[in-house]
């Protein structure tokens, strides 16, 4: 049908950019079905060692824009279909040429660009023009697809001077329509408005360590993110094949994330919540919170020594001397040889690889302590010995191969551990710990304990397959799987062999820590073990720690940094909180605070935040939770103390509200990384004493929201209140 001249202005130029998105579209199907087919042909001879991934540096028999339409292909089916589309951009340029920027690159059958890969340098400009340096673009234009379909246009003008009397210029900016669109339950990328700032992160070089601060909402995860897509992108090679792990808090914050690398068209990626992160080298994993204080114990770094003192200590249950018969003699050693022979042992070998070092030291001992009535060769004597069941059966009694779950759970018992912690932890510190670890077994480790069972692993080394069994079985129940997201990383991983003495720790090329004002020492040590010649991406708010001494953190930072090169970015630009709420949320967290790096509020929804007072707190929080589903058209999150969490879920549930399939109940160590349009925060005064990092914990909840912020207090207005 042909475009009537009176249509209007947005009208004809969305059918403009229609037109251009069907070319690639139709590009895309005819090189997927061909490509598919020459691919399928060569894919015995070319087939990759990732498993049904062609690589692009693979195709020697086929013709390199077949493999690049398959690739594109391949990624496209990636896609959200539903919300994303894979064209959202274009640049026109002061020489007349027109650059379109997709999630993906195409090419036509001529192997020109259709669309221009997001992370190719020659898309930098749509990311990094300014009308003060508008890098020779006329007008930077965004589109609004819906699948193959454009629904909106969103035009900046970047040099005026130099553009054509036709331009058509539409839209208010496509910033602030992202921003202020609802949200849902899972982020989505931002790859159509990266900001300046943010694209200077996201394309630093690889190497070394990236550090990304900044305060909340500022873009830092989902920078982290596309930074991931961007080193995969420039880097495939290497990042695909040495593997890339991306950490974050909790289970929660991985599935709000989990579709933003996909909707980049990249899959390859580990995605691991911090307590999950030793699922490589232990059949369990942590999601349960410690309380703060047990918390602070177990990621200390002052467990290191504890944890060496522990492994060294005999087993209660251990027999306290050997003795067996040889040609009617008896020869015997007693505890102190015994301990000798432990002792020299783990100097030089990992208890669970010493087994057969320890059987030939008690050997040599026996040897030289038999009486001289023993009359045979050494050989002799040696194949004797060991025949023996009373030998075989102390070799195990003595030197049993030990989980580290096992190791650790000696440590619920408070006299053992008082014992062993002198000199490191106070004896209020050592109980503590016991306390904190009698469920270690029935309930499974709780997130801090990953990182001790790691290190304990690393001290004990790995369980020989044969002895983890009866291990194994112990803790797998359905939800362990869930706090990891399996990717071809993963079962490529699992495909290897398991050598028993060798340590079992995945490596990775790139590790992306989110977050990692949370990462305590003692979990640093553990995410060296994944990264240890790897290059690192960085990204975290201090004031927004849970973690009680920053200088011990900082102190394991600088550790796993050394003399590694570093690279700082500082993200300035609050995108998510509007002005109202976060002036708020920055008088709350700067009394307490005043060094707390506050960014710049660039939304102002002109709704002041509601400061709540109720004498009845179930009604009071239906009523606000009621209100806050009719104000806002997204998600509405109800942040509060985590011995209110249950009585709260209880009255929401009797309220039987309408868009309750919108509203979530979380703590707020649970809300970290997360967003709302709207969010209700449950007794502030609550939530600073009962979650890890006091004041900083509120001001996470304070920052939550993107629409609209109801704080409510019980009784009388909270002592929070700035
Ligand atoms: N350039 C951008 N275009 C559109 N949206 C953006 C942009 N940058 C950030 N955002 C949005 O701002 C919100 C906050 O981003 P993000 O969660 O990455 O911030 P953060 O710095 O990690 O926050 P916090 O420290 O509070 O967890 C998200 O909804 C994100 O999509």
């Amino acid at each position: 049908m042909a475009i009537e001249s009176h249509t209007d202005p947005l009208t004809t130029e969305i059918a403009v950019e229609q037109a251009h998105v069907d070319r690639v579209y139709a590009r895309l199907g005819d090189a997927t079905r061909s490509a598919e087919q020459v691919a399928s042909a060569g894919r015995s001879l070319f087939h990759s060692d990732r498993g049904s991934y062609v690589r692009e540096e693979d195709g020697t028999g086929l013709y390199e824009r077949d493999v690049f339409a398959f690739q594109a292909a391949k990624r496209l089916a990636v896609l959200d279909g539903e919300h994303e589309g894979l064209v959202f951009g274009r640049l026109d340029r002061t020489d007349g040429e027109v650059r379109y920027v997709g999630r993906i690159g195409v090419r036509d059958d001529d192997y020109e660009p259709l669309v221009i890969d997001w992370r190719a340098p020659a898309a930098e400009p749509f990311y990094r023009a300014t009308p003060t340096l508008p890098m020779d673009v006329v007008r930077r234009r965004v589109l609004r697809c819906t699948g193959d379909r454009v629904v909106g246009i969103e035009d900046d003008l970047l040099d005026s001077e130099n553009a054509d009397g036709e331009l058509v210029v539409i839209g208010e900016g496509a910033l602030m329509a992202a921003l202020s669109r609802a949200r849902g339950h899972q982020m989505r990328d931002i790859v159509a408005t990266i900001q300046g700032e943010q694209d200077e992160a996201i394309r630093a070089p690889y190497q070394g360590f990236t550090l990304i601060s900044g305060g909340p909402g500022t873009g830092k995860t989902v920078v982290g993110l596309h930074r991931t897509a961007y080193l995969l992108y420039s880097n495939r090679r290497r990042f695909e094949s040495g593997g890339v792990l991306v950490v974050g808090p909790s289970r929660v914050f991985l599935n709000y994330i989990e579709r933003v690398l996909p909707s980049l068209g990249e899959e390859s990626v580990t995605l691991r919540s911090i307590g999950s992160v030793p699922s490589d080298v232990l059949p369990v994993t942590g999601e349960r919170p410690d309380d703060p204080a047990t918390a602070a114990v177990k990621g200390s770094l002052r467990m290191q020594p504890l944890l060496k003192r522990l492994v060294l200590e005999p087993l209660t249950d251990q027999p306290l001397e050997l003795r067996l018969v040889v040609q009617g003699q008896v020869l015997v050693l007693r505890a102190p040889a015994l301990a000798g022979i432990r002792r020299d042992v783990l100097a030089h070998h990992k208890l669970n690889a010493g087994r057969e070092a320890a059987e030939k030291a008690l050997l040599n001992a026996l040897w030289r302590s038999r009486p001289s009535e023993v009359d045979m060769e050494r050989d002799e004597f040696d194949d004797l010995v060991t025949d023996l069941a009373t030998f075989t059966m102390f070799g195990h009694a003595w030197w049993p191969t030990l989980s580290a779950t096992t190791v650790l759970q000696r440590l619920a018992d408070p006299a053992l551990t008082r014992r062993l912690s002198q000199g490191v932890l106070s004896a209020r510190d050592a109980d503590l710990l016991s306390a904190g670890l009698t469920d270690l077994v029935a309930l499974g480790p709780t997130v801090a304990d990953g990182a001790l069972l790691d290190e304990l692993v690393h001290l004990l080394g790995p369980v020989p397959p044969s002895a983890e069994e009866s291990e194994t079985s112990l803790f797998l129940d359905a939800d362990s799987e869930m706090s990891e997201l399996v990717t071809t990383a993963d079962r490529l991983s699992v495909q290897r062999e398991v050598d028993p003495f060798d340590l079992p720790h995945r490596t990775y090329a790139h590790v992306l820590i989110d977050e990692a004002q949370d990462v305590t020492p003692m979990q640093w040590r553990m995410l060296r073990r994944r990264g240890a010649s790897a290059s690192w991406t960085i990204v975290g708010d201090p004031a927004q720690s849970s973690w009680p001494d920053a200088d011990e953190t900082d102190r394991a930072l600088r550790e796993i940094i050394g003399h590694a090169p570093v690279r700082r970015f500082r993200m300035s630009t609050n995108y998510r909180s509007p002005a109202e709420v976060f002036d708020l949320a920055s008088r709350v967290v700067v009394k307490a605070f005043p060094d707390a790096d506050l960014p710049t509020a660039v939304r102002s929804t002109g709704v002041e935040p509601l400061l709540a007072v109720t004498d009845d707190l179930s009604t009071g929080v239906v009523e606000h939770v009621r209100d806050l589903l009719r104000e806002v058209a997204g998600t509405v999150g109800v942040i509060c103390p985590p011995d209110r969490r249950t009585e709260i879920e209880a009255d929401l549930l009797a309220a039987d509200l309408e868009g309750a399939d919108r509203l979530a109940v979380v703590t707020s160590t649970e809300s970290k990384g997360l967003e709302y349009d709207g969010v209700l925060v449950v007794t502030p005064d609550d939530v600073v004493a009962q979650a890890p990092g006091g004041v900083r914990s509120l001001y996470v909840a304070l920052t939550r929201p993107t629409q609209r912020l109801v704080t409510l207090d019980l009784g009388a207005p909270g002592r929070w209140r700035p």
